[in-house]
């Protein structure tokens, strides 16, 4: 049973933990491996409620899937060997399965049908299909195709030249993933950049892919070789207990083996502009970049995060809101209008919440105003079914006075089974 009352007086943490694996590289080792035709292995797979959601899909597409613990074996017969599922693909809660899959679906030769929960019910899909139907897919769902559930009837895909209208990974790696499979060349810009794990598998896969600037080309009908996956530790994850030591008096912790990948380190950024007390120690990794963190408590003060950083820390933005809380002065953040389609409105959803706890924040139509420092007391949270607003309650209560309840804590096991053991493991 996980906790859903918490009360700690003025905690310190101290002490070394690895966070689990990061969730962007874990759901790509499992469809790399299914495109790959022969044993892909993998170490260090997160298994989070979101991954093993791509593995029951992936498994229904007909290819083995063993767990082993953090280590996972793919047995596949290639792309072309998979076969036509007797049920819905559930995606669960995982926006990243179902637009990724999405990709690979429309390419095959067969029928299928993606649905997932009722958050997933509510993400925009025309972000994918609209692309996607450019290069020939035959893909149908409410409203024209613009929400899940979504039929697919695989068929025979071209290459195309697309600028992304929104600044999404997931946007960018389902037409990779499509083009893989597509004839001829495939030109996606993108105006700002966004996480390249994809691009950073598909070469470690042996596929030819090329970047210049903000231009992404890659030719159609590549083979990917089966290959072995290290997946280093999320820093999605680490950045709720680099907030907990920031934010607590004489902490001092360490996070070993946490992906540093540039495309995602914006909340390194943001805590040196806030003036954080803390060490990166870079590990010695070939493909993705991985660091110790050391982090101490520190005074911190407020800053404008926008623009190209946003989609470098997009999902940190609920934990970095928390961080300005206890900053002095004031904190802007801007650019983030993405946040609204997320698992739930998460600016809506993070203003609510911290303001129950005395914080001083305001919505704005894509982002937040927090003014800092406020004491923070006690109050009872909504996750909305968010994992993220979920960790953020739970750290937000070790910098309240008075006990905070979190309503639904279990959802946390979307991205972070084990945080609570972690937080307990880091308190004195
Ligand atoms: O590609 C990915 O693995 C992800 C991309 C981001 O979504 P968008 O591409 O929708 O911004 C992020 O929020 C999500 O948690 C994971
Ligand atoms: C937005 C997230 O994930 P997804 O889009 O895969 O549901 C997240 O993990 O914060």
């Amino acid at each position: 049973m996980l906790p859903t009352k918490l009360n700690y007086e003025k905690p310190s943490l101290n002490g070394t933990i690895q966070v689990p694996g990061d969730k962007s590289i874990s759901h790509r080792s499992i469809m790399f491996g299914a495109i790959a035709s022969g044993k892909t292995t993998v170490e260090g797979f997160l298994l989070g409620a979101d991954c093993l959601s791509t593995i029951s899909c992936f498994r229904k597409l007909g290819v083995e899937i063993e767990l082993d613990g953090n280590q996972v074996t793919i047995n596949s017969k290639g792309i072309d060997g998979w076969t036509e599922p007797d049920a819905v693909l559930d995606t669960g809660n995982s926006g990243t399965t179902t637009r990724l899959m999405l990709g690979l679906l429309a390419g095959t030769s067969f029928h299928s049908v993606a649905a997932g929960d009722d958050s997933i019910a509510k993400r925009p899909m025309k972000r994918i299909v609209d692309p996607l139907r450019l290069m020939g897919a035959d893909i149908r769902g409410r409203t024209g195709g613009q929400f899940t559930p979504l039929a697919i009837q695989g068929t025979r895909l071209a290459g195309i030249n697309y600028t992304l209208p929104v600044a999404s990974a997931q946007v960018k790696s389902a037409i990779l993933l499509a083009a893989l499979n597509a004839d001829g060349k495939t030109v996606i810009e993108e105006p700002v950049a966004t996480r390249d794990h994809t691009e950073i598998m598909l070469r470690h896969f042996g596929v030819d892919i090329k970047r210049n600037d903000n231009i992404i080309e890659m030719a159609g009908g590549q083979t990917l070789s089966a290959r072995h996956v290290k997946v280093p530790g999320d820093i999605s994850s680490a950045a709720f207990f680099i907030a907990a030591a920031l934010v607590t008096e004489r902490s001092e912790i360490r996070l070993e083996n946490v992906g540093t990948n540039p495309t995602r380190t914006g909340i390194l950024d943001v805590i040196a502009q806030m003036g954080a007390d803390y060490e990166i120690q870079e590990n010695e990794t070939a493909g993705e970049r991985s660091a110790d963190l050391l982090i101490r408590s520190s005074r911190l003060k407020g800053i404008e995060i926008g623009g190209s950083l946003i989609p470098r820390l997009i999902d940190e933005i609920p934990i970095i809101a928390l961080i300005a809380t206890q900053c002095q002065g004031t904190t802007v953040i801007k650019d983030a209008e993405e946040l609204r389609v997320k698992e739930t409105d998460r600016i809506t959803a993070v203003v609510d919440e911290l303001s129950k706890m005395g914080a001083d924040i305001t919505a704005t139509e894509d982002g937040m105003v927090i003014n800092g420092p406020t004491p923070l007391s006690g109050a009872d949270m909504k996750t909305y079914g968010d994992h993220r607003l979920g960790m953020m309650a739970a750290i937000a209560s070790l910098a309240a006075d008075g006990s905070v309840s979190i309503d639904d804590p279990d959802c946390i096991a979307v991205s972070y089974p084990g945080f609570f053991e972690h937080l307990n493991n880091l308190i004195v």
